[in-house]
């Protein structure tokens, strides 16, 4: 599901549910194939569900998914794909057995494989920036080859690049794409600017030899 998101996931905080649809839409005119609400906000699921039934084109999840109650009502919502900051056994069994994709952070190689023992195999690489960067991921392909991440949190449209270049990476998550005040603002266009600039992220080359040298995804087969 991550490669389908690719490049970028844009991480959307909506504190009015009547801006949802036309963030949706704006973030599909820019190129962008989905998005995640998060359930920060009591507009939140209303969001969801209103992406759902009237942009159907653009998948739909939810994030800062961090109780059982909350998978229920997002899944309730209409929510494609389930997002969460972290993992204990109890958040990742209810968003398992939801039947619902679910994303569940994870920082080190430890909540990795407890995620992996359970079902999981695409994990979000959270937070991403400060929890060691591209080369934390980069490491983690030796042993869990089986592990693919969407690593979010301080990744922006500078930094996207080098995680995009390693064979674990699907996509990249940030909010950077729909900045919460132009989401108030209703400034669909300036949203719809940062989503194609993300969008464009899909065909950069990073540059650097070690990405270069660690670039073994699907669409590169291994040598
Ligand atoms: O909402 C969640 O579930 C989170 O875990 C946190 C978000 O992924 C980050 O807030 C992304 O925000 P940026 O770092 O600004 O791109």
């Amino acid at each position: 599901m991550l490669d389908s998101f690719a490049p970028v996931l844009p991480v959307a905080v909506v504190d009015d549910a009547a801006t949802a649809v036309p963030l949706a839409r704006a973030l599909l005119a820019g190129g962008l194939t989905a998005v995640e609400v998060t359930l920060r906000t009591p507009a939140a699921t209303a969001a969801i569900a209103a992406i759902a039934a009237e942009v159907p084109e653009i998948a739909v999840g939810a994030g800062t998914v961090l109780t059982a109650g909350q998978v229920r009502e997002a899944v309730a919502a209409g929510a494609g794909f389930l997002v969460t900051p972290g993992s204990t056994g109890r958040l990742l069994d209810a968003c398992l057995e939801s039947g619902v994709p679910v994303v569940p952070g994870v920082a080190t190689a430890s909540e990795a494989l407890a995620a992996l023992e359970r079902g999981a195999r695409e994990l979000k690489f959270f937070p991403a920036e400060a929890a060691g960067g591209p080369a934390v991921l980069a490491a983690l392909v030796g042993p869990l080859p089986q592990a693919r991440f969407c690593p979010t949190g301080g990744v922006t449209r500078a930094n996207a690049g080098r995680y995009l270049a390693l064979p674990n990476v699907g996509c990249v998550g940030g909010a950077w794409v729909a900045p919460r005040e132009a989401i108030a603002a209703r400034d669909w266009d300036r949203v719809t600017a940062l989503a194609a600039e993300a969008a464009a992220l899909a065909g950069r080359d990073p540059g650097s030899a070690e990405a270069t040298a660690t670039r073994r995804g699907p669409r590169q087969p291994l040598r």
